[in-house]
């Protein structure tokens, strides 16, 4: 099929094309029902079932696409919008829930060095060097910090003598610890984002696509508690279960008593269930939610 051709008429949607936000962004698209078909090598996938065509980019190249208007939608970390200077020209629409990470400033662990005053006139090697110059620039405003870019494994840099301090993203922090740093500043926390043009050329389709993956995220985060309960405690059990909007209570065919159904984060739902038990609820259910919409 000719591509560029078919192009003209869909909502271009960008995608990272690998790393840490790769695979979490494909199972997005899969749960909003995006199917395509990427034929091998090729960076431009046709949507099958809705006009839309994905276009594989590096994360750190979407804001510039978006904010420029060449894509409508993109998938990248808040981290690279602010790197790229793209923050008031694009929009952002939505927080992904994953890709969570610290952009720090790392130094030998058991070095001399031990606060950014220190790093002044020395050397940082980063990928983030529009941040880290303007960072620098608050300590150091005669400009002596050299900070050189590399594109990736930055850790690297302090044991080969090329940096005395490097600026790098954090999320477990084994790498920074296997590289033998330690963190001494956090720049910034980042998540991934939807992000969209300021000019939307597909405004209702652009709806559809936020609402489905907005849907499949709460899906991701919650799941669906309910339980059986006198009516008599209901208020005690509702504080613990509240839900996202309201509970929905249903009379049961039992006098005096009640079924409740609510939303409950996932990662509360244990301690939720444990307080449910304490107040006196019965049969307590916990039921995946496989997608949804507000
Ligand atoms: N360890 C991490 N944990 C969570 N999110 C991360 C992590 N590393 C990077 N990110 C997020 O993912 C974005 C893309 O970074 P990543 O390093 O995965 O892409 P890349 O540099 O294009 O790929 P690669 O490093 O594999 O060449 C970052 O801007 C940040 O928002
Ligand atoms: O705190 P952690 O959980 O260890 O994650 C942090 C690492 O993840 C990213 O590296 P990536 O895997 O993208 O490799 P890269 O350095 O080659 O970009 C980042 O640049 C750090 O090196
Ligand atoms: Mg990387």
């Amino acid at each position: 099929m000719d591509l560029v051709n078919h192009l003209s008429d869909r909502l271009l949607f960008a995608i990272p094309k690998k790393g840490r936000l790769y695979a979490k962004t494909l199972s997005l698209l899969a749960g909003s029902d995006l199917s395509f078909h990427r034929d091998n090598r090729l960076d431009i996938a046709l949507v099958k079932n809705l006009p839309i065509a994905l276009v594989f980019l590096p994360a750190a190249d979407i804001p510039r696409y978006v904010g420029e208007g060449n894509v409508d939608l993109g998938i990248t970390g808040q981290d690279q919008i602010l790197e790229s200077e793209m923050n008031e020209k694009v929009e952002e629409v939505l927080g992904l829930g994953f890709g969570d990470c610290k952009l720090q400033v790392q130094v030998p662990e058991n070095g001399v060095i031990t606060a950014v005053e220190q790093l002044v006139g020395k050397r940082i090697v980063t990928s983030f060097g529009v941040l880290t110059k303007r960072f620098f620039e608050n300590w150091d405003p005669n400009g002596s910090t050299a900070i050189k870019n590399a594109s990736g494994s930055v850790e690297a840099a302090c044991a080969l003598g090329l940096a005395d301090g490097i600026v790098d993203l954090v999320e477990s922090g084994e790498t920074m610890k296997a590289a033998g740093l330690k963190p001494i500043h956090t720049l910034l926390t980042t998540t991934a984002v939807l992000i969209a043009s300021k000019h939307p050329r597909f405004a209702d389709l652009q709806k559809t696509i936020i609402s489905r993956i907005r849907g499949v995220i709460v899906a991701k985060q919650y799941c669906l508690v309910t339980y059986n309960i006198e009516r008599s405690i209901l208020s005690q059990a509702t504080a613990i279960t509240p839900g996202k909007r309201a509970p929905s209570i249903i009379s049961l065919d039992a006098p005096g008593w009640v079924a409740v159904q609510a939303m409950v984060l996932k990662k509360e739902c244990a301690k939720k269930m444990d307080e449910l038990e304490i107040v006196g609820a019965v049969d307590i259910l916990v039921v995946g939610i496989d997608n949804s919409r507000a």
